[in-house]
């Protein structure tokens, strides 16, 4: 994979909900090897992209190409064949399974040749993941569910990690974690990371590069560190996230 080979290209992509259109042709390029991250306020169409690049909904029109191949109208069970894991937002892991049998889940598109050793990168990751490998998913707090769906899509071992706002609902320490095991993921293995969010803060400090969202349309794109200089991005998206550095 060359720099001129997105591993993952949205181009020109339109998706609607019945005759209501929610992505307005969107373009995106996520690079091998980075962090790339999407934010918006509420309703900008963050999660139906990211439901798009899995397949459901699909795009009406434009397409997704992942590792070369056009995946814009494969099913979303043979997109999750294709090396990528998605932690979707809420955090849907399986409540009534432990929190073993719920890794196990996310081993089933392996072979399981390497299950013992990514369970036990998940708990080096999640120390909490295995003192509580025996609980019911369900009685975990947020924080350690949220831990629970990233270990559960690190279990099949992907090459494209998308995450779904993995900091909502949670307390500043836990997603400062959260953000922390992403780092190092990216650091140490390389894994490449689409990251929406809307804690632009954090986002913007953890990814290579970042893309505005704004009623279906990007509207700003730059280095994190760029958008994070931006004013317009500041006065829309960062007043909680001044805040919350200050604490
Ligand atoms: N199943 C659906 N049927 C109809 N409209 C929908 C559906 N899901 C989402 N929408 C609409 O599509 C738009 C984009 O929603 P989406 O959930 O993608 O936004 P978002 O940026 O992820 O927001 P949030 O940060 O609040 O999760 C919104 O106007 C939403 O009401």
């Amino acid at each position: 994979m060359t720099a001129q080979n997105p591993l993952l290209a949205v181009e020109g992509v339109e998706t609607y909900y019945g005759n209501i259109i929610a992505l307005r042709g969107v373009d995106i390029a996520v690079f091998e090897g980075e962090i790339v991250t999407l934010i918006g306020a509420n309703g900008a169409g963050k999660s139906t992209l990211m439901m798009t690049i899995c397949g459901n909904p699909q795009a009406r029109k434009g397409r997704i190409v992942y590792a070369g191949e056009d995946i814009t109208h494969l099913p979303t069970h043979d997109i999750m064949q294709r090396s990528i894991a998605q932690s979707p937002e809420g955090r849907r892991i399986f409540p009534r399974m432990t929190v073993m049998e719920n890794l196990q889940m996310g081993a089933l598109v392996t072979d399981g040749a390497s299950f013992d050793a990514d369970l036990q990168r998940v708990f080096d990751l999640f120390p909490r993941l295995k003192e509580r490998q025996h609980q019911r998913g369900g009685t975990l707090s947020g924080g350690e569910q949220q831990m629970l769906a990233i270990g559960r899509a690190l279990m099949s071992r992907p090459r494209l990690l998308l995450l779904d706002e993995p900091s909502l609902g949670l307390a500043p320490m836990v997603v400062k974690q959260i953000f922390e095991v992403i780092k190092e993921l990216n650091r140490e293995e390389g894994l490449t990371v689409f990251l929406v969010e809307q804690n632009a803060f954090h986002a913007l400090r953890l990814a290579h590069r970042g893309y505005v969202m704004v009623n279906g349309q990007i509207t700003m794109s730059g280095t994190g560190a760029e958008l994070l200089a931006r004013p317009e991005v500041r006065a829309a998206y960062l007043e909680g996230g001044r805040k919350e550095a200050a604490e």
